[in-house]
């Protein structure tokens, strides 16, 4: 599912109305009629409940104001509170405005000049409040009196219906404004925003249900938007089930550098989140006395001794052994657990330059390219890197509450000064690519926060590229599965003790189960929390 900003919505708004000729009065209408039937699988008995409506003076208030004259016309006790005197209201949401006053449905101005508490005594008398304040139109901190009431509903601890967004949250980026609604549900127009899925998005605006408003699919299409929502539908319609002719050299052989002494599980872990996925072979290169040790532990992939520093971690002087061997294999992970020895390091750099494959850099591998990004620049492969937020920082040179705040921002940012690929780890972990592609994830449990999760998802993403899918792609559907796999293993219920491997083996089950899906057929399940949709 694609995910606008306000500027883009504003912009789809305008062609649909100037260019395609659907008059901005017939959008209003149509957002107004979907919003109610949502509002109303939400609140089941609405239109029978006294209902306050809170306007400003945008077309966001338009709608709220055609949402009181359906609301009035199925019966529903209705008022209307706007928070700006009826001069500043013009366009769509004047024409509904005067419709309000020949129906006799009562309207009143909240002077700021009169008693607080008398004002609010109409927004008190109310079962359910519409918020219909500010939308896409948000332009700056919230402040004044439009807090004051947002401060005061919120209080009220009443169900609260948002109108496209909840307002004082910014569409562009999930932030809250000064203050912002907290909304039992939002029903938003046209397209999902980036700010219901991101930052403080989905703690505000309750389910989320997207409604058509008639903006032709055409225009959508041609409005050049490349950000989307990871849902099912979408990851479905990136892999289908392999021909039966399949063999195990078809599917891709992943080599893996990964492990030092301390830190062996992380390459077993590495190695079976890229057999899991269906990667055809996987070798790794081991620190030659540690071989004894991955020979048990590892049933399925192979390992290649190679020559080690004294702190037992691949050294450079196996670089040769390794190029070598690269050169007719599909992809390299590298990274965890490898340790930041001296040696260790210029070979990281060194193939991070030279690698003929894909390269899946995690953990050491960034520590060491935050010290020295250079490589990055020089890879002549490409390069899909997974940080966590604190791993981010140090790439960026930023401090992770910098990060926090704008991951969507410094993700992309980082993706397209460095041509990588960035998997930014976390609620709602983004994938960037170069090019400007975006996608945020859906899926994931707070269950995951354990060690070993990361190198499962470095070897997933990995396993994915071997086979063939374009390395955003893989990126996506790795991060999609690896939290669909947690939510699964972790029964959906407990918020902890899941360990990495407990993923491993339910991963293949959830990829058979999206390879023969549909794409279709779940695109459009958005009427729920977008952090709980799937
Ligand atoms: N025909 C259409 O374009 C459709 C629009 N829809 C709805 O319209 C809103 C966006 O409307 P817009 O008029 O651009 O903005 P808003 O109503 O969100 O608000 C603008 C209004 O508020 C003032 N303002 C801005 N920031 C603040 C602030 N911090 N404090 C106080 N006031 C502020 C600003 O000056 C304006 O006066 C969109 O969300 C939809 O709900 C429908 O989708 C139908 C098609
Ligand atoms: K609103």
């Amino acid at each position: 599912m694609l995910l606008a900003t306000a500027s883009e919505m504003a912009e789809l708004d305008r062609k649909t109305i100037e260019e395609i000729g659907i008059p901005g009065i017939v959008l209003m209408e149509n957002a107004a009629r979907g919003a109610a039937a949502f509002f109303e699988a939400v609140i089941p008995d609405l239109a029978r409940r006294h209902i306050v409506v809170l306007a400003g003076s945008g077309n966001n208030a338009g709608d709220g104001f055609a949402l009181a004259r359906i609301f009035h016309g199925k019966g529903a006790p209705v008022r209307v509170v706007c928070l700006r005197p009826a001069h500043r209201l013009k366009g769509d949401a004047l024409i509904n405005y005067n419709i309000l006053h020949r129906l006799g449905i009562p309207v009143y101005h909240w002077d700021e000049r009169e008693d607080f508490a008398l004002q609010f005594a109409h927004v008190q008398k109310a079962d359910v409040i519409l918020d219909a304040l500010l939308g896409t139109g948000l332009q700056s901190e919230v402040r004044g009196l439009y807090r004051e009431v947002i401060d005061a509903v919120n209080a009220l601890g009443k169900p609260v219906l948002s109108v496209d967004v909840p307002s004082g949250l910014h569409a562009g980026t999930g932030r809250v404004l000064g203050t912002a609604i907290k909304a039992t549900a939002t029903a938003t127009f046209g397209l999902l925003k980036v700010g219901h899925v991101m930052g403080e998005g989905p703690a505000r605006s309750g389910r989320v249900q997207v409604v058509d408003i008639g903006i032709p699919p055409a225009v959508t299409a041609s409005s050049g938007i490349q950000r989307w929502l990871l849902d099912r539908g979408l990851c479905s319609s990136w892999i289908s089930p392999r021909p039966a002719d399949t063999h195990k050299g078809r599917a891709g052989h992943l080599c893996v550098l990964s492990g030092s002494a301390g830190k062996t599980g992380a390459a077993a872990l590495v190695c079976e989140g890229a057999l899991r996925v269906g990667a055809g072979l996987v070798t790794l290169f081991v620190p030659r006395s540690l071989n004894p040790v991955m020979e048990v532990k590892l049933t399925e992939a192979m390992t290649l001794p190679v020559e080690e520093t004294e702190a037992q971690s691949v050294s450079l002087a196996a670089r040769e052994t390794i190029l070598e061997f690269l050169a007719d294999k599909e992809a390299l992970a590298a990274g965890p657990g490898i340790s930041l020895h001296e040696g260790t390091q210029a070979l990281l750099k060194e193939l991070v330059e030279k690698s003929p494959v894909p390269l899946v850099l995690d953990a050491d591998a960034l520590t060491i390219l935050a010290r020295d990004p250079a490589p990055l620049q020089n890879a002549s492969s490409p390069v899909i890197v997974t940080p966590h937020p604190g791993e981010m920082a140090r790439l960026a040179g930023l401090s992770v509450p910098q990060v926090q705040k704008n991951r969507l921002d410094v993700a992309a940012e980082f993706s397209r000064r460095h041509n990588v690929i960035v998997v930014l780890k976390g609620h709602g972990t983004l994938v960037a690519a170069p090019d400007g592609r975006l996608a945020v994830n859906t899926t994931g449990t707070p269950a995951m926060a354990s060690g070993g999760m990361g190198d499962v998802l470095t070897g997933m993403i990995a396993g994915l590229v071997v086979q063939g899918l374009e390395p955003f792609r893989a990126a996506c559907l790795g991060v999609y599965l690896h939290g669909l796999a947690a939510e699964e293993a972790s029964g959906n219920a407990t918020s902890r003790g899941l360990i990495a491997t407990d993923l491993l083996p339910v991963i293949p089950r959830l990829i058979g189960r999206l390879e023969t899906e549909d794409p279709g057929s779940s695109h459009l399940q958005a009427d729920d929390d977008p952090h709980q949709r799937r």
